[in-house]
């Protein structure tokens, strides 16, 4: 993934002529902590644990990004994740810089016990390395709001009592009763699918009947796909880390919702579903394709067989630099995870704002806030493309870049 965000990076700053100096700073981290930390385990026996977080820029403000527990876990996918967060939160407009981190380890293997210690350790050995006005951690991959919520309880018990209530911003991506905003749950699942909808309003295609397959069911994909469907879309694969199902007649999302969470399997076995081979997935009939779960999953050897017209990234990094070539030369246009994905960290700049000002938003002014916020960041997507001629990925980048040059030069750094 490193190699893929440097590469794409590159191409941008190449084509804008980047200052050589503010290239220099960009393309390297601030800041890499590695920390290692014991838990006692269920069974008495102490396991040490290894954590990331890579803060990568914070010329724009704050880091921000989420944590991620899964055995990929390293520094080099940390560095390469924290990079798309400050160019996420760059093109998004929002006063934050990017980091990224977690936990190397297969959170499956644990119980809800275990991780909660595991969570509360890992946020001790953190220390004052977080804080809200310095590094706010989100979920990511196998975090959710009570992993949001230990790492709350935890960092504000570090504090004088009086200080306690100023921290609750420390994190983003809360439960609701514990600082959390309505609507940062599908907040991110919700922009990828307005990113389809306005570009489908762009090029005039209706979403209606239109076939789509996910990769991940979690809180990404599954959020997305309801959307969908609530526009008339219908679900016709779904791949998740047990494996692959499809229908091409349709797969109802709320029902496989439910059946999952009864499910030891995840998506297998569900009723009126054929397993398919998972080297299949990305090759099945569709318009459009999200990839929903981890990066390098659309490679030069899969991109040649997709048969979608629309890749909306809603993993971070799923495409890598040589399968999007592939798919440009055959039309496939992609949509970049750091527009497509950037409704989960427009949710968390919302929360973390309510939780400052001792504010509380309704659901239906907080998504009508990511709408018109995800809509001027599509809007200059698509007019830098036309601009430039350059794909939407390229474009994204540029405005990104730019943003932070403009920000270098007018603090008289590299004038
Ligand atoms: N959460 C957020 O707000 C944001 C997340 N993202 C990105 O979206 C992606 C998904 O995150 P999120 O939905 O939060 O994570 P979740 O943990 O909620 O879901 C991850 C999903 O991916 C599946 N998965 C894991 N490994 C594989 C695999 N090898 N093949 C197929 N499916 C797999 C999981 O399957 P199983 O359930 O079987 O384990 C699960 O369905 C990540 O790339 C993340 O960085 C981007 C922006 C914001
Ligand atoms: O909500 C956030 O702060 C960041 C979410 C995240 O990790 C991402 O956008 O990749």
């Amino acid at each position: 993934m490193l190699d893929n965000v440097m590469r794409q990076f590159d191409n941008a700053a190449e084509i804008i002529d980047l200052n050589p100096n503010i290239r220099k700073i960009l393309e390297v981290t601030n800041n890499e902590l590695v920390v290692h930390f014991p838990v006692r385990m269920d069974n008495g026996e102490v396991e040490v644990f290894k954590g990331y977080r890579v803060q990568h820029n914070n010329a724009l403000g704050p880091y921000k990004g989420g944590l991620r527990y899964h055995p990929t876990v390293d520094i080099d996918a940390a560095k390469a994740l924290a990079m798309w967060m400050t160019w996420k939160t760059s093109l998004a407009g929002l006063p934050y810089g990017g980091a990224k981190g977690g936990i190397q380890l297969d959170p499956f293997k644990y119980s809800q016990a275990e991780l909660e210690r595991i969570t509360r350790r890992f946020t001790y050995a953190l220390g004052d390395n977080i804080g809200p006005e310095l590094d706010i951690p989100a979920p990511d991959v196998n975090t959710n709001a009570q992993t949001m919520a230990w790492i709350l309880d935890t960092f504000m018990s570090t504090k004088a009592p009086a200080e306690r209530s100023k921290n609750m911003h420390v994190v983003t991506g809360k439960p609701i009763g514990a600082g959390g905003s309505y609507g940062r749950d599908r907040a991110t699942g919700y922009g990828v699918f307005l990113s389809i909808k306005f570009w489908a309003e762009h090029k005039k295609v209706y979403l209606k009947d239109k076939k789509f397959i996910v990769q991940g069911f979690g809180n990404v994909g599954y959020w997305a796909a309801h959307f969908l469907e609530k526009a008339g879309a219908s679900l016709v694969a779904v791949q998740d880390a047990y494996g692959s199902i499809a229908n091409d007649n349709g797969i109802g999302v709320e029902a496989l919702f439910e059946y999952v969470q009864g499910n030891k399997n995840g998506i297998v076995g569900f009723a009126d579903t054929m397993p398919i081979d998972n080297s299949e997935f990305f090759a099945l009939d569709c318009d459009i394709c999200i990839p929903a779960a981890l990066g390098n999953q659309i490679t030069a050897e899969n991109a040649p067989k997709v048969k979608a017209y629309l890749i909306a990234e809603g993993a971070n990094g799923p495409t890598d630099v040589e399968a999007e070539k592939v798919l440009l030369e055959n039309g496939v246009e992609i949509i970049p995870d750091i527009l497509c994905n950037s409704g989960g960290v427009i949710g968390s700049y919302f929360e973390w704002l309510q939780n400052r000002n001792g504010e509380i938003w309704q659901l239906e002014e907080v998504m009508e806030k990511l709408e018109k916020k995800l809509r001027t960041s599509f809007d200059k997507v698509r007019e830098i493309s036309n601009e430039r001629k350059v794909d939407m990925r390229t474009a994204a980048f540029i405005i990104a870049i730019e943003r932070l040059e403009q920000a270098y030069k007018q603090r008289g750094i590299f004038p």
